[in-house]
């Protein structure tokens, strides 16, 4: 038996579509182009791919794209000068200030700095707390994106025993309370975590966001399992992910690959996010975009 591949780099083009159409709907609404600024500090090769795509993608959907580069050895009180700037810049609807960021900057100052209101990262504090309790805010991309893929596999995920496997601010708290809110039963585990693979077995729903290459193997998968792979590790191999995707494909229902699975997600919910804001900030409603509802 062999488990169906979740194809998210086709989902994500659907979305981005999708978002395509709401621009050119907020631009005859409004008379204005929802705007992405991103922020990038430093030369790191893969950062400035990512950087390179999501304003590829942000043009391809209708929006603007203001990119800044910093040098590396930048000023902390420079880059938060940046970002007061974009706060205070009508053009901008979203900020998003790549990371990681050289050891000399402190991450959770540069994230607070900015507008909550243009955080389209979800990862201002704030933004943290309203998803915790249930407001409108911004949803992380990234498990934004793995819960329109679990509804697009499973449908209504009410009841179901879901098992989160990292605990980070940008995926593995976020993911626990989107699945929370969709009423599954989840269980967060991390590095510390006894009988991992006991914990496992027990669950219908596995995301893997641990970063640590092919560590979920596919004997611990409980028969028929939705496994979402958030994990991209770049290996002699090549790119793969936190589960080792040939033996989870023998036993679970259905596995994101990677590439392919949930990374081009997070850019497809990272241009919602920018066009939800934008509506928000002109007071215009906005049409749903994500097929299945969608997050906050
Ligand atoms: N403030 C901030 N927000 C982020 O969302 C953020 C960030 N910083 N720092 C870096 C990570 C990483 N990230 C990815 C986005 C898309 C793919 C993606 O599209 N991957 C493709 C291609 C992978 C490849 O070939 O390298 C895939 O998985 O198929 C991957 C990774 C966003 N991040």
């Amino acid at each position: 038996m062999s488990a169906q591949i979740i194809d998210g780099k086709a989902f994500a083009a659907g979305l981005r579509a999708r978002v395509g159409e709401g621009v050119a709907a907020f631009h005859a609404a409004s008379g204005r182009v929802p705007g992405l600024a991103v922020v990038l500090v430093g030369e790191d090769p893969a950062s400035a791919v990512y950087v390179r795509s999501k304003g590829k993608a942000t043009r391809e959907a209708g929006m603007q794209s203001f990119e800044h580069r910093l040098p590396a050895d930048v000023d902390q009180d420079d880059l938060l000068a940046v970002i007061d700037r974009l706060n205070g810049d009508a053009e901008v609807d979203g900020i998003l200030v790549q990371l990681p960021l050289p050891p000399h900057i402190d991450e959770q100052a540069v994230i607070t700095r900015i507008d909550p209101d243009k955080d389209v990262d979800g990862f201002h504090p704030v933004n943290a707390g309203r998803l915790a309790t249930g407001l409108d805010g911004f949803v992380p991309c990234t498990p934004a994106g793995c819960v329109m893929l679990l509804k697009d596999t499973l449908g209504d995920l009410s009841g179901l025993d879901a098992v989160v496997i990292g605990r980070s601010n940008i995926v593995g708290k976020p993911m626990a309370q989107l699945l929370i809110a969709e009423s599954c039963t989840v269980t967060v585990a991390h590095s510390r975590t006894r009988d991992l693979a006991g914990v496992v077995a027990r669950a219908d729903i596995v995301i893997a966001a641990v970063g640590r290459a092919e560590m979920i193997k596919g004997e611990w998968l409980k028969p028929g399992a939705c496994v979402i792979d958030v994990g991209i590790n770049r290996t002699a191999a090549g790119l793969v992910g936190d589960v080792d995707f040939a033996g989870a494909m023998s036993v679970a229902g259905a596995v994101t690959p990677v590439p392919g699975g949930v990374g081009p997600m997070t850019i497809a919910c990272l241009l919602r996010n920018t066009l939800i804001s934008a509506h928000r900030r002109a007071g215009v409603p906005m049409i749903e975009t994500a097929p299945n509802g969608g997050e906050r």
